[in-house]
């Protein structure tokens, strides 16, 4: 069968929401996990937060067994285009949220440090 390709904008409008169906990008292959999303041994919310986004570090990281890797395969739609493989996704803003208030903290250790009492 011929490879599909879609850019990532056409991947982020698939992001579970809305009736739209939900994609996730694993090393520049494209999954729709719709219908598998929900029987996620790991729980579907942890595949919710990569709906329309790239996933490969976080499925990487959960440290997959091969079964779950041939798994995944079934579920393959397409690649991404080549045009797009070397763009970076926007980081979810969350993570942004996280980062600012991580900073703020260490600048307040900083002001406490006991040396102005
Ligand atoms: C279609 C995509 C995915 C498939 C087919 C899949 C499959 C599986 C399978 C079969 C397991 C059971 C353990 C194993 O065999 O390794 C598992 C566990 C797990 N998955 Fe996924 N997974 C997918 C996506 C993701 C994503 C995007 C994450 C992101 C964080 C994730 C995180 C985890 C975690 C943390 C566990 C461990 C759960 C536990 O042991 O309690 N998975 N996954």
């Amino acid at each position: 069968m011929e490879t599909k390709f879609y850019s990532l904008e056409e991947v982020s409008k698939n992001n579970g929401k809305n009736g739209n169906k939900l994609w996730i990008i694993i090393k520049d292959s494209i999954y729709d996990v719709t219908d598998y999303f929900e029987e996620h041994p790991g729980g579907g919310d942890l595949i919710l937060e990569w709906a329309g986004r790239n996933a490969t570090k976080a499925f990487d990281d959960a440290g997959h067994s091969s079964d779950a890797k041939k798994e995944l395969k079934q579920y393959k739609i397409g690649e991404v285009t080549e045009e797009d493989r070397k763009k970076k996704q926007p980081k979810k803003v969350d993570h942004l949220v996280e980062e600012v208030k991580e900073n703020r903290r260490s600048c307040c250790s900083y002001l406490t440090c006991g040396l102005c009492d």
